[in-house]
């Protein structure tokens, strides 16, 4: 059975896609900070496929490279690589914000992508042709917006990374997308207002967000393509969700 690895699967997109690649019969290497859910996962999942939890921060170099190294012999052919880890914070403007919250973003969505893209090349490239590296980019990557300042440029960064990553890996056979969303319901809100229930729910509320499993979806149509076909970048936005005008400051 062919192998995924998805780092941030302790919720929202990344424990959806758990569940689309398990419905599929793939084998899956499944991680993220919280070791209860990551038992939990497995307790659901390892009754219908072979899952390898590890507990992994992926801001920790060290860390993520013995964790894949170490990696037993029956998880290295690895198919696909779901870089999902990752995070938003302080939705106030640029010039109010925490820098250690713009650090964490830095450090999650930019180092630790890095930091398994880079342990992870190996095992894509041994599997060569249909092997794929999907990347939670978003459409705060593309579009700015009031709030949007380090988080949207952490999501910039991944979309040139995926493009250049292609660059690279022409003709190893391994391909690399960018898959950007727009406004989804996950935990991302939450995460974002420290714990703001009330904001979360006031931002989904009144219109029809994407959910964890319209993007689960996707990433699994993305890494069972034909092997002749990388999509470098799909954008996906709720029906209801479009760009707004821009902002003219007037006397
Ligand atoms: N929801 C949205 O509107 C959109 C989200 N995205 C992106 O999609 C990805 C998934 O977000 P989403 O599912 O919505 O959010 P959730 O908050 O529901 O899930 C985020 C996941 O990332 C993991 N994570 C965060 N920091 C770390 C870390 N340092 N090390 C390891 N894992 C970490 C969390 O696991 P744990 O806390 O257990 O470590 C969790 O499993 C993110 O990259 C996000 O930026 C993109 C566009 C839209
Ligand atoms: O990446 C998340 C979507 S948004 O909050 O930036 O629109």
């Amino acid at each position: 059975m062919p192998i995924a690895m998805i780092t941030g699967a302790t919720s929202g997109f990344g424990r959806a896609s758990a569940r689309r690649f398990t419905a599929a019969g793939w084998s899956l290497i499944l991680t993220g900070r919280r070791t209860e859910r990551l038992e939990a996962l497995k307790q659901e999942l390892g009754k219908q496929v072979d899952v390898l939890i590890i507990t992994l921060d992926v801001r920790d170099a060290e860390a993520v490279t013995d964790a894949i190294a170490s990696l037993p012999s029956d998880f290295r052919p690895l198919k696909c690589l779901v870089n999902n880890a990752g995070l938003a914070l302080a939705p106030e403007p640029a010039q109010k914000v925490n820098l250690k919250d713009w650090h964490t973003m830095i450090d999650t969505n930019v180092t630790g992508l890095v930091n398994v893209t880079h342990a992870a090349l190996p095992l894509l490239i041994d599997t060569g042709v249909g092997a794929s590296i999907i990347n939670l980019g978003s459409v705060a990557g593309h579009w700015p917006y009031p709030g949007g300042h380090v988080y949207g440029a952490t999501k910039a960064f991944v979309e040139q990374f995926s493009y250049n990553l292609r660059c690279d890996l022409q003709g190893t056979g391994v391909r690399v997308t960018d898959v950007a969303p727009g406004l989804a319901e996950t935990e991302f809100t939450l995460v974002r207002t420290k714990g703001d229930q009330a904001a979360s729910d006031k931002l989904y509320r009144g219109t029809t967000p994407l959910q964890a499993e319209d993007i689960a979806e996707q990433i699994f149509y993305i890494a069972t393509l034909p092997d002749h076909i990388n999509i470098n970048r799909l954008e996906i936005m709720p029906t209801r969700q479009t760009w707004s005008a821009f902002n003219i400051d007037r006397d």
